[in-house]
């Protein structure tokens, strides 16, 4: 071998030892840094008795936590680290700023043992996630999402419809006008009036998200041999619970699939991602239509319960709020008109209305804890150690609830984000907290935008929601009060839902 060969394979290694050595010694001393702070473990079992149950709104209690420790709060649970962090400089320090290490996600039992991961939002960083949400970006992207407004245009048609002739029950028509919208776009079906299988089915699955995709909320989580005790041993029920719901987890990413129909004048997102495909060979051609299964299904599952839930708040508020729904009325009555229902190319004038819609978002967000990121390597923060491994949380109720940032925060004011009558810059937009950040922010969230103002726009601009009323005549408010769990939504209340008029009972049914 000639002599500069030899010499310079001798540099290089000589460069490759002395990086490792520096890696291994700035790895150890991260070691020797403090944890961030906390409520005190205890000896072998950390912090095991204090994680709060995601049946009890953990938020809350991590965030009374922060009031004592400060906004990055860190408990240890046997040999797991779990980090929440309660302020938006801290989620764009970890998330943002050092996203190559915190972009992974842990892969719990609980989402194992559930069937959820399939789900791109559930998948470890690496290139099975990045082909999964390359694909779902490119049909879910800034630009792309306005080709989908006929299909909102007519689910929200839809929903006034629904709504006007059965208010009482304004939750299933909720979830069954963007169930609508979501199949007939991401694959061609068109749900038949009153079929609501597709809803229940999406419903039955959500439920395992909601009650176990929190970390902690069940013990496999922490101690994974469990998931071996059988189901017929005393206390291990949950097994049964855990099979139920991979049935509907798997039902969600196939029945829709196996209905894919291709005859409407534009293409459904499943079929033009089939014909992506079209010059693979066989073998490349399968493990791709795959991928497209899933990613068609991450639209229904990622779509159908956070909008309805968002769609739910925003009923509440205006039954608690009918101040604020006046103007929003105001508004849409002066840039609108009473001759049509609002579109999209009215967004722009209609500020109030717009901020109506931030508020519902930041007053209950309806993932009050994100979707946890998993960090990938030892680092330091503010001079404390995050260790590899650590679960991080972005406490996105604490930071929305923030009095310094929202003055009076359990008070619905949309007034808050303007300054006379137009955007107040110095107000954070809660739309910059509630989608997640870094590079798992949420990739849906133009969508999300696009169905959600248009549906309450067109929602108040055509009804009045009110109280229902009791035999005295009083109105009945009902209580400010969510479920818990990975997705939130308000517990089932009553409210009246009437037109504003003859005028607006001619566009509804129109
Ligand atoms: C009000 C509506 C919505 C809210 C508040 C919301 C919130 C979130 C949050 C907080 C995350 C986690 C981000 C992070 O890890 O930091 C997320 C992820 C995700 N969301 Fe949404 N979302 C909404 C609507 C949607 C819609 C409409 C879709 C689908 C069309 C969707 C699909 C997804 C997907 C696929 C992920 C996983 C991304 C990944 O892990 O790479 N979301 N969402």
């Amino acid at each position: 071998m000639p002599l500069n060969i030899v010499l310079a394979t001798s540099v290089l290694g000589l460069l490759l030892a002395f990086w490792r050595m520096r890696l291994r010694s700035k790895t150890s001393s991260y070691r020797t840094l403090p944890l961030p702070p906390g409520p005190k473990p205890l000896p072998l079992i950390g912090n095991t008795f204090h994680v709060p149950k995601s049946t009890e709104h953990p938020w809350r209690t991590y965030a009374k936590w922060a009031q004592t420790h400060g906004d990055v709060v860190h408990i240890q649970v046997l040999r797991k680290h779990l980090i929440v962090i309660h302020s938006l400089d801290g989620v764009h320090d970890l998330f943002d700023r050092r996203s190559s290490i915190y972009s992974d996600r842990e892969i719990t039992e609980t989402i194992k043992l559930t069937g959820w991961d399939w789900n791109l939002g559930m998948m470890n960083y690496g290139q099975e996630w990045r082909a999964h949400r390359r694909l779902f970006y490119q049909y879910m992207n800034e630009q792309i999402v306005h080709t989908y407004d006929a299909h909102v245009r007519n689910g929200t048609r839809h929903l006034l419809k629904l709504l006007h002739r059965d208010p009482k029950a304004y939750v299933r028509h909720l979830r069954y006008a963007i169930a609508e919208v979501v199949l007939s776009m991401t694959y061609g079906i068109k749900v038949e009036s009153g079929d609501d299988s597709y809803v229940k089915m999406l419903e039955a699955a959500m439920e395992s998200a909601e009650d176990a995709l929190l970390p902690g909320s069940f013990w496999v989580d922490f101690m994974p041999v469990l998931k071996y005790v059988p189901s017929w041993v005393p206390g291990a029920g949950w097994q049964k619970k855990f099979a139920a719901w991979r049935e509907e987890t798997n039902a969600v990413r196939n029945v829709p699939w196996d209905n894919v129909v291709d005859d409407g004048p534009v293409p459904s997102i499943a079929s033009q991602m089939l014909d992506q495909l079209s010059h693979l060979d066989t073998d490349a051609r399968t493990r791709m239509v795959q991928t497209v299964q899933k990613v068609c299904a991450v639209v229904y599952a990622g779509a159908a319960d956070t909008i309805s839930s968002t769609l739910q708040t925003f009923i509440l508020a205006m039954v608690l709020y009918p101040e604020a729904q006046g103007l929003a009325q105001a508004e849409l009555s002066n840039v609108v008109g009473h001759r049509r229902l609002p579109d999209f190319s009215d967004l722009s004038a209609l500020p109030y209305t717009g901020a109506l819609l931030k508020e519902c978002m930041r007053w209950q967000p309806v993932g009050p804890l994100g979707v946890p990121h998993r960090c990938t390597a030892d680092n330091e923060y503010r001079g404390w150690l995050i260790p590899k491994g650590a679960v991080v949380f972005q406490n996105i109720w604490s930071i929305l609830h923030d009095p310094e940032t929202f003055p009076d925060p359990e008070k619905f004011d949309p007034g808050r984000y303007l300054q006379d009558g137009v955007p107040n810059p110095d107000v954070p937009d809660p739309a910059a907290v509630v989608f997640g950040a870094g590079r798992r922010v949420c990739p849906g969230r133009h969508f999300a935008n696009t169905v959600l103002l248009l549906s309450v726009t067109r929602i108040l601009h055509a009804f009045d929601i009110t109280p229902v009323l009791n035999t005295d005549g009083s109105p009945i408010n009902p209580k400010v009060e969510m479920t818990s769990g990975f997705v939130t939504h308000p517990v089932p209340f009553a409210c009246d839902i009437k037109a504003r008029g003859s005028w607006a009972e001619a566009l509804i049914v129109g």
